[in-house]
């Protein structure tokens, strides 16, 4: 049972890192915003923030990584069913980039309330 459990385990493990590593290899927006997730990090610990503004910061942005492996999945998944162009392929595709493009705001929204409350004392 335990070891069954395991095993499901460290196969979702395996499956998990494959498709990071695809979503690395073909997407060029996660390298982007890896890049912004670590100046935003460095940025967010190097500032005198509280803990909970800390927190806000780097959980907001892992998931927008997140989100940019769930966009990418939408796109394989309708250029899959087929490649022709079609709208509800489009509105799939744009509602994926905008899922990303909100989690991305969310982690400004962060950002913002952190510095207001800096600059205000
Ligand atoms: N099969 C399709 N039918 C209709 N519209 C599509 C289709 N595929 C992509 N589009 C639309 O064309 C535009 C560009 O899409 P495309 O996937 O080429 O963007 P992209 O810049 O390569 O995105 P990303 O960098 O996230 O891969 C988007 O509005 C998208 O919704």
């Amino acid at each position: 049972m335990i070891r069954r459990q395991w095993e499901r385990l460290r196969l979702r493990a395996v499956w998990s890192w494959e498709g990071w590593r695809h979503v690395w290899r073909t997407e060029g927006s996660l390298h982007q915003w890896i890049w912004a997730n670590l100046a935003s990090a460095a940025l967010a610990l190097m500032l005198p923030l509280t803990p909970g503004e800390r927190a806000a910061i780097l959980m907001g942005g892992i998931m927008v990584l997140a989100f940019e492996c769930l966009n990418t999945a939408i796109e394989r998944v309708v250029d899959d069913i087929s490649e022709t162009r079609r709208p509800r392929a489009k509105q799939a595709k744009d509602a994926g980039s905008a899922a990303v493009a909100v989690a991305g705001l969310a982690v400004g929204a962060a950002w913002a309330a952190a510095l207001l409350r800096i600059a205000w004392g």
